[in-house]
């Protein structure tokens, strides 16, 4: 052992994250003796004309970029490779080193996550072909919320039924949860053991949990991740019954009802921009639509807020993170304004500075705090990868 830094004299240090999305492939290869960025990069438009012609090409240009800059797969410094995986069932709770087995479990839920798992099985599958002895490890962000509670996890629909299919709530993007909630208590100077945070992850798919003493008991994202919060165009909570209307009385198929609130739903299905940015132009040139899809994002959040709230009993912390929650002070300040009942009181000078690094938001004299926390969801993938190679 070296002293140093707790690693094997020589032994290899590096992680490859990948991260398969539906139209995309995300790396970071990182060194985890200091956590070091090594490579990092992105192959998108994925099917698209102009890109990648599939996932498998992809993958393929991930390691001709790392080939290319000295840092190939084939290098002895790799000691593993993590993969994100979207839906891990009820089967997979924690991180799981890949197998054969455990590959053609990760297909059998494909039902369960139609647009995620697929792209994530190409990629285990071609990253084992290319480096078949290293140590590959799928890290689920459904993993994190394996600890919600049953009253929290199932839905009052018929027990048999709902056990047949599987139906009950999963919870997504848990790797950024787990993340941000420590990070919130680090931030805080207190131990997660006794910390309690509403994290709000919002990003193009965006979601908030409920964390009390650093275990998940409720979060918004349910069977797939389509419930909960307004998205960049996925709808999030509707009445069930609109899928029964639109077959119904519209005539829309299933896939088409699936597409509709999948891909044509949420900020972008409200005012044609699923950009907050974009939606901040327009709403100070006083377009009505862009101010409506801004409303109806704020308000779902202020009532995921108010029962989190409730769920917790004693808040600590609300953790705003990814793209928006971390840009965002519009999205920020709305959604907390008036909230001095729940004890929450906004610093409105300290919201509006922009930054970079985890920092509180919230005035001095706020019961609860309201903090900015970056996610870094393959540092995480990273570090449960590692454990995992060099147990
Ligand atoms: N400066 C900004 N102000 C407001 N929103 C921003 C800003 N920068 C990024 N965003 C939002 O963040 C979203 C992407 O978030 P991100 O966490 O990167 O998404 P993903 O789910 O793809 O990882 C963008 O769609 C955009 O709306
Ligand atoms: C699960 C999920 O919503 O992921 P993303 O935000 O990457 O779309
Ligand atoms: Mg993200």
């Amino acid at each position: 052992m070296n002293a140093a830094n707790g690693t094997k004299a020589g032994a290899p240090t590096r992680v490859l994250v990948i991260n398969s999305g539906s139209s995309s492939v995300k790396y970071q290869l990182l060194d985890m003796t200091d956590h070091a960025r090594l490579a990092t990069g992105l192959v998108e438009r994925i099917g698209e004309r102009g890109g990648a012609a599939d996932h498998a090409a992809a993958l393929r240009q991930v390691a001709d970029e790392l080939d290319g800059q000295g840092l190939g797969l084939d290098s002895p410094r790799l000691a593993a490779i993590g993969h994100r995986v979207v839906h891990g069932g009820t089967r997979f709770t924690a991180p799981t080193l890949i197998t054969d087995e455990v590959v053609t479990a990760i297909e059998e839920l494909v039902p369960l996550a139609p647009l995620h798992n697929p792209a994530n099985i190409t990629g285990i599958k071609v990253t084992r072909e290319l480096r078949p002895e290293l140590p590959q490890v799928a890290v689920f962000d459904t993993a994190f919320h394996a600890t919600i509670p049953e009253a929290a996890a199932r839905y009052a629909i018929d027990l048999a039924t709902a056990d047949r299919y599987g139906i009950r709530r999963y919870g997504f993007h848990g790797t950024s949860h787990a993340f941000v909630s420590r990070a919130t208590a680090a931030l805080l100077g207190r131990e997660p053991a006794d910390t309690n945070v509403i994290v709000l992850h919002l990003g193009n798919g965006a979601s908030a949990s409920a964390v009390r003493g650093g275990v998940c008991v409720d979060t918004s994202m349910g069977l797939t991740p389509l419930e909960g919060l307004v998205m960049g165009t996925r709808s999030g909570d509707v009445d069930p019954a609109v899928v029964f209307h639109l077959e119904r009385v519209g005539g829309l198929g299933t896939d088409e009802i699936d597409t509709l609130l999948n891909k044509r739903s949420g900020l972008l299905g409200l005012c044609g921009d699923n950009d907050m940015r974009e939606i901040g132009r327009r709403m100070a040139e006083g377009d009505k639509a862009a101010q409506l899809a801004f409303d109806v994002y704020v308000h779902r959040l202020r009532r995921y807020i108010g029962a989190f709230s409730a769920v917790l009993g004693r808040v600590d912390a609300i953790t705003f993170t990814a793209g928006v929650g971390e840009n965002s002070a519009a999205v920020r300040e709305a959604a907390l304004l008036g909230l001095d009942n729940l004890g929450v009181t906004m610093d409105p000078v300290r919201n509006a500075v922009r930054g970079t690094g985890a920092r509180l938001v919230s005035a001095s004299s706020s019961r609860v705090a309201v903090a900015v926390v970056p996610t870094d969801e393959e540092l995480e993938i990273a570090r449960d990868t590692y454990a995992l190679a060099t147990e």
